[in-house]
């Protein structure tokens, strides 16, 4: 069975569980996260994140969202330190968003949707690969960033001065010297919990390290990441919005917070 899936009616989060009934799993993400209901751990360790700006290759539309590859066959991009132990590498970040400044963002926070997230993926090097890693439960660990309506962020202009290159699905180009650290706020305080990709196959090996400070984007900014199409040349034109999964139960799971 193909396992195409999308964010329409009819392809949807609602029907995801049809093709991957991990869908209903114990430990799927996104989650709402309700400050006032995670516990500050006092064990927990502050991020490192060790990016080396030489190792951005490139810029893909994959139909879902637009992804930043990173070379990821030596430890040049790293993350330790957090929640996590050992030694995980970037592998690629990409973004969420909404047809509308209003909605657009996995996780929520009390409820608030924010218009985009970012995420920055990364593989634990105690496995061989990427597609290994990704099927165990220790296996990734993501870092969501919520993008917050505010002034035009310069940080994110390069990414989006590329976008126009890879307007369809399947459409990628060379994307180098791009240093991702730039991307983050001031702050690296976090929540964290164990969860999943928010998209199938939905596994759940993502360790997921949510920011507490957003980063800036402007309404024109976002008006660039909806130039984007889900649909490849000669295909229906479908625009790229709305590509966010909805939160899913937290059945018991503790958040953990690494702020008082
Ligand atoms: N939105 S997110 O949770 O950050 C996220 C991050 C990465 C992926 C991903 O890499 N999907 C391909 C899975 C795969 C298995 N084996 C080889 N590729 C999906 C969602
Ligand atoms: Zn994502």
């Amino acid at each position: 069975m193909s396992h195409s899936w999308g964010y329409g009616p009819s392809d949807g989060p609602e029907k995801w569980c049809d093709g991957f009934p991990v869908a209903n799993g114990p430990r799927q993400s996104p989650i709402d996260i309700i400050p006032g209901q995670t516990s500050y751990d006092s064990t927990l360790k502050p991020l490192k994140l060790n990016y080396d700006p030489s190792n951005s290759t490139d810029i893909l539309n994959n139909g879902h969202s637009f992804q930043v590859g990173f070379v990821d066959d030596v430890d040049s991009s790293t993350l330790t330190g957090g929640p996590i132990t050992g030694i995980y590498r970037l592998k690629q970040f990409h973004f969420h968003w909404g047809a509308s400044d209003d909605r657009g963002s996995e996780h929520t926070v009390n409820g608030i949707k924010f218009p985009c997230e970012l995420h920055l993926v990364h593989w634990n090097t105690k496995y061989p690969s990427f597609g290994e890693a990704a099927s165990e439960p220790d296996g990734l660990a993501v870092v969501g960033v919520f993008l917050k309506i505010g002034a035009a962020n310069p940080r994110l202009q390069k990414v989006l001065d590329a976008l126009g290159a890879i307007k369809s699905k399947g459409k990628q180009t060379t994307f180098s010297n791009f240093d991702a650290k730039t991307l983050l706020p001031c702050s690296l305080d976090y929540w964290t919990y164990d969860g999943s990709l928010t998209t199938p196959p939905l596994l759940e090996s993502v360790t997921w390290i949510v920011l507490k400070e957003p980063i800036s984007v402007s309404p024109t900014q976002m008006g660039k990441f909806r130039s984007l199409m889900f649909s490849g040349d000669g295909e229906a034109p479908c625009c790229m919005q709305d590509n966010y999964r909805p939160p899913q139960p937290l059945k018991g799971r503790k958040v953990r917070r690494s702020f008082k």
